[in-house]
């Protein structure tokens, strides 16, 4: 059900999230020179996530992290479980995804830091986990965030990941993609697209909005195709959402170039830290329900 009612736990995580912290990790991420789904950079990029979701979880014994092998490139995609208590066969899924394309043609040296696509995401995730371990957070639900390869190039990781769900009947009862956080380019703060996700679950997620970060501005657009990996788990019929950085004809111009960089965005984190903020209430208002 999308009660919110996990505002004691809620909201002491919001107020500890920090843009400066997300800003770091889209530093960290653009320095490969690309992370393009076939080159070193890709591979290397993959790697760097996992190592670091791997630290931020020592120590917590109901957390994994694992590489997904693909089956037809060499960048993996990262996922992190968090076990649930109590309801544990009821999933719930924040992506975003960790390649990065420059469409002039990425080759091993093309320049494509990918800061805000999708770097942004990556980061605005990797604060909501901080967050949620930091208060020893313990969901009824499992919880996964998955950082997915090869989006760029026709939503491959999430695609292959989105069937094997399918296929293995994993019960997903909601999924968020972030992919493009941290650009302002248009007046309000977040917008939720409304093709390839669900009705209901978007009023959701902005119903954790006016709950959480009631000074935000809610927009509502649509991608017209299949514009990021929630599409692929639409396919599958599961719940997706996707909230987004700008209106549709205001997005990121440096975007799938080697202009897309932190620097670019002003070096600084402050737009992504409301995704960081709505993925955190997400993860924990569904991830709280039980059977
Ligand atoms: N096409 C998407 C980004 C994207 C998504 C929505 C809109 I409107 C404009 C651009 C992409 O490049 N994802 O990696
Ligand atoms: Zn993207
Ligand atoms: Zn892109």
């Amino acid at each position: 059900s999308y009660t919110i009612d996990n505002q004691s736990v809620v909201t002491p995580m919001l107020s500890q999230m920090q843009a400066s912290n997300i800003g770091q990790t889209i530093v960290d991420l653009s320095a490969f020179v690309n992370r393009y789904y076939t080159t070193t950079g890709g591979v290397n990029g993959s790697n760097w996530i996992k190592d670091k979701w791997t630290q931020m979880a020592s120590g917590k014994t109901n957390v994994t992290v694992e590489q997904f092998t693909h089956a037809g490139w060499p960048q993996k995609s990262v996922i992190m479980t968090i076990r649930g208590s109590d309801n544990a066969s009821e999933v719930v899924v924040l992506g975003g995804h960790l390649d990065s394309i420059n469409t002039a043609g990425t080759s091993e040296n093309t320049s494509a830091p990918g800061a805000d696509d999708d770097a942004s995401g990556i980061a605005s995730l990797t604060e909501a986990i901080r967050v949620m371990f930091a208060n020893n957070y313990q969901p009824r639900r499992t919880i996964k965030f998955i950082a997915y390869a090869a989006e760029e190039v026709g939503l491959k990781g999430s695609a292959e990941i989105a069937k094997k769900f399918k296929t293995d009947g994993v019960n997903v009862v909601g999924v968020m993609q972030l992919d493009m956080t941290n650009y302002k380019g248009s007046a309000k703060d977040i917008y939720l697209f409304t093709d390839y996700t669900n009705a209901a679950q978007n009023t959701f997620v902005s119903n954790l909005i006016t709950t959480y970060q009631p000074s935000l501005t809610i927009g509502s657009d649509s991608c017209g195709y299949a514009c990021s990996d929630h599409a692929s788990w639409n396919a599958q019929g599961y719940p997706t959402s996707m909230p987004f950085e700008t209106a549709m004809n205001e997005d990121n111009p440096k975007i799938h170039g080697p202009g897309d960089t932190y620097a670019n965005m002003g070096s600084q984190a402050n737009h992504a830290l409301k995704f960081a903020r709505l993925g955190a209430s997400f993860a924990v208002e569904l991830g709280s329900d039980g059977p």
